[in-house]
């Protein structure tokens, strides 16, 4: 079955992230970007936009696709595909709301022990500006069994 397109979205200002304590669901108990599923008859960037506005409630006109990331689950058949954006400007307030609790992080503060146990690899890359695109073998939500990672130069 093809690959389950998801996408996460990091608004960040100059030395700063915005994060969200995700409340239930996939990922629940920890910080991350904004994200969801793609819909039907939407594009990754709408999907990522969407996603954006219904768990932060902060609305862009643009974002820019930053990384690549493919998850395999030992003994489940389903790859994740995660489309990584960013974003600058933006409009409104981030606020609550039933899935995702908003927070800004100092780029220098990032909460990585409470967020996916890839983040560590390839959050460094996000806050230099680098591009990249990386697959990880997990086995559960929390044992990396393997990964690559690299930075590149086009996605
Ligand atoms: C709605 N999506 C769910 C997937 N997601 C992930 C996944 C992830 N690792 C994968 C082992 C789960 N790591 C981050 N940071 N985000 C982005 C948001």
């Amino acid at each position: 079955v093809a690959n389950k397109v998801l996408t996460l979205v990091l608004i960040r200002e100059a030395s700063r992230v915005l994060l969200g304590m995700k409340k239930r669901g996939f990922g629940e108990g920890r910080w991350n970007g904004f994200g969801g599923k793609v819909e039907k008859g939407e594009t990754i960037l709408q999907g990522a936009i969407r996603e954006l506005r219904e768990e932060s409630g902060l609305q862009v006109t643009h974002l820019d696709e930053v990384g690549r990331l493919m998850f395999e689950f030992i003994g489940d058949p389903q790859l994740l595909e995660v489309h990584v954006f960013t974003g600058t400007k933006y409009t409104g307030v981030p606020t609550e709301t039933n899935e995702m609790r908003p927070c800004w992080y100092a780029v220098d503060k990032i909460p990585l022990k409470e967020m996916w146990p890839d983040d560590k690899y390839w959050f460094p890359m996000f806050l230099k500006g680098s591009k990249f695109s990386g697959y990880f073998k997990f086995e559960g939500h929390n044992k990396i069994l393997e990964y690559d990672l690299k930075e590149v130069e086009k996605l």
